[in-house]
């Protein structure tokens, strides 16, 4: 057990309790050694089973519990700050689920924060970077077939959306996936957003603007357009099609099973990311637990953390004006260059 990476939880709600079961039965090298949750009883649940694992209703006690060498942060967005800041304190390695923080002056505070450590600490939970079908497609635009890429058409559909969804969190919880996967296919920053929205769904709870459809502008003059539908009611669905020079390329179809009876056949959708993206997370968590024991990052950092958090905060200003929002993005620190 003592050459297993010892991890903290903190946050054991739909992510936090699902990360805890791949650090204990799908990912190598790595150990539960602590969680935290205000909701102990949640805490407790989650590691029901799992030897040497201390449980903690404050966060930071968990990073100072015995054994503990890194953090998995799956608490929600507004909690991340803290967590980060107490963490890189104590030197100590940190998977943080997206997004990193919900507003840029966080962001640059983390990266300050790194920077002051002197190193890279932090990957951002960004999995799509770890999906079999992003990768084909990224390496296929990288390839330069297809020629210069000219604009990316995503969709984003989730079946419902929690209870305490906001209109912005379409944008900064969302969309921050798209955001993260176009700047990363694209190897471009985005510059300019604008946010459009038909009649909100008869299925969306009261006051919620849903769905939405985001426009983005890179700087090399691409655009992404992403339809984000968090109440959809039928499946959770995640397309994105690169339109290119010399071809396009689509991933996202449904990749499941087709049945097919007398006269007609039917096809399974995923209705939740656990599912649909599940094999994501299993890479990216053993990719973390393999650079961390190396003592490297080599995942999507708090630079690539910062930028998801500035255009997302364009966006939901662009959402909530109804104008067109430049994106100002801080210089990027040579501790992140070449990422
Ligand atoms: N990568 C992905 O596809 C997904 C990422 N997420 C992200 O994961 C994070 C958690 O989301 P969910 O698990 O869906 O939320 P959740 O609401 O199911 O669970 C959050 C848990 O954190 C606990 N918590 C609250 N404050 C805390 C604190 N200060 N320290 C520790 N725990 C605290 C809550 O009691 C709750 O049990 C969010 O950042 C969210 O954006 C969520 C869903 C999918
Ligand atoms: O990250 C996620 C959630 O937080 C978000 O609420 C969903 O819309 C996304 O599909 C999921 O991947």
């Amino acid at each position: 057990m003592g050459d297993l990476l010892g991890v903290a939880v903190l946050g054991a709600g739909h992510m936090g309790a699902d990360h805890i079961r791949r650090l204990d039965q799908v990912v190598s090298g790595a150990r539960v050694a602590a969680v935290a949750d205000p909701d102990r009883a949640r805490a407790e649940a989650a590691v029901a089973g799992l030897d040497h694992v201390t449980v903690h209703t404050d966060p930071v006690a968990a990073l100072d519990a015995p054994g503990v060498a890194a953090v998995l942060i799956a608490s929600p967005a507004p909690a991340h700050e803290e967590a980060l800041l107490a963490a890189f304190a104590r030197r100590l390695p940190v998977l943080c689920e997206k997004p990193m923080v919900p507003d840029s002056a966080g962001a640059l505070r983390i990266m300050e924060a790194e920077l002051g450590a002197g190193r890279r600490l932090a990957q951002i939970g960004f999995m799509r970077r770890y999906d079999a079908e992003y990768r084909r497609l990224k390496a296929l635009l990288d390839g330069g077939r297809l020629g210069r890429p000219l604009m990316l058409h995503c969709t984003h559909r989730n079946v419902s959306s929690p209870a305490d969804f906001t209109s912005a969190m379409l944008i900064n919880s969302s969309v921050s996936h798209e955001i993260d996967a176009a700047r990363w296919l694209l190897g471009q920053e985005l510059t300019a957003v604008t946010v459009l929205r038909p009649g909100p769904s008869a299925g969306a709870p009261g006051g919620l603007l849903d769905p939405q459809f985001a426009l983005f502008e890179t700087e090399r003059g691409a655009l992404v357009d992403v339809e984000v539908f968090v109440n959809c009611g039928f499946g959770y669905q995640v397309r994105c099609e690169a339109v290119c020079e010399a071809g396009s390329a689509r991933i996202g179809d449904e990749h499941t099973m087709v049945v097919t009876t007398r006269g007609g056949a039917r096809q399974e959708v995923a209705q939740d990311y656990l599912v649909r993206f599940a094999a994501a997370y299993d890479r990216e968590v053993q990719a973390w637990v393999d650079a961390t024991r190396r003592g490297e990052v080599t995942g999507p950092g708090a630079w690539d953390g910062y930028a998801a958090s500035a255009v997302a905060e364009a966006g939901v200003r662009a959402l909530e004006t109804g104008q067109r929002v430049a994106v100002d993005l801080a210089p990027r620190p040579a501790l992140y260059a070449g990422r």
